[in-house]
């Protein structure tokens, strides 16, 4: 699926927001098993553990932008543990700023900033306790007349309780409780 305009919510972070909303599952396209291989064979992953989910958002120019913002969503548990997201970037070049969030012991932390152009393939990767400390854009980028498609994965770590899912990796961790989340 694609979010058409990126200033709009991703599908998950909808999702999140509307926890009586639920995003039902659909089967992984070919195509994108075939990314999502060629993605993990560029990470050196062998071993570790993919991510169940994957939201696209296209750009269809300059003007089209996402702003400040955590991944930080309660489906995703990035502000209890590690938390990998990992985004590829097809099409037209945009930069993509990082900014430390405000720290109560440093007034002054939230203005370390990174900006990196994400060009035709790029792939980055956000880790451990990311969502928590530091925020990211896309901001607008006048000129810029082509489409960007950005694709990112994330582990959904929080299932309904009646998503397949919750009832696997409960009976995983937990056989006494039956499956039931
Ligand atoms: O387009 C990108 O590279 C970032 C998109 C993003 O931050 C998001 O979907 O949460
Ligand atoms: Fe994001």
């Amino acid at each position: 699926r694609v979010n058409r305009n990126a200033e709009q919510k991703s599908l998950c972070e909808k999702a999140a927001a509307a926890p009586t909303s639920t995003m039902p599952a659909v089967e992984v396209p070919d195509w994108l098993s075939e990314v999502e291989d060629a993605v993990w064979h560029a990470l050196c992953t062998t071993g570790v553990e993919r991510p169940n989910s994957c939201v696209a958002n296209l750009y269809a120019d300059g003007m089209e932008s996402v702003d400040w913002h955590a991944d930080n969503e309660p489906l995703f548990e990035g502000l209890l543990g590690d938390c990998r997201i990992v985004s590829l970037s097809l099409g037209e070049t945009r930069r993509f700023d990082l900014r430390r969030r405000r720290g109560l012991s440093n007034p002054q932390q939230h203005l370390e900033r990174v900006s990196v152009d994400l060009q035709h393939g790029d792939l980055i990767t956000m880790e451990g306790c990311f969502q928590k400390h530091w925020y990211h854009r896309v901001p607008k980028a006048g000129g810029v007349t082509r489409p960007r498609i950005n694709l990112t994965w994330r582990s959904i770590r929080r299932h309904h309780a009646t998503c397949p899912l919750a009832k696997k990796m409960c009976h995983d961790c937990c056989s006494s409780c039956g499956g039931m989340v």
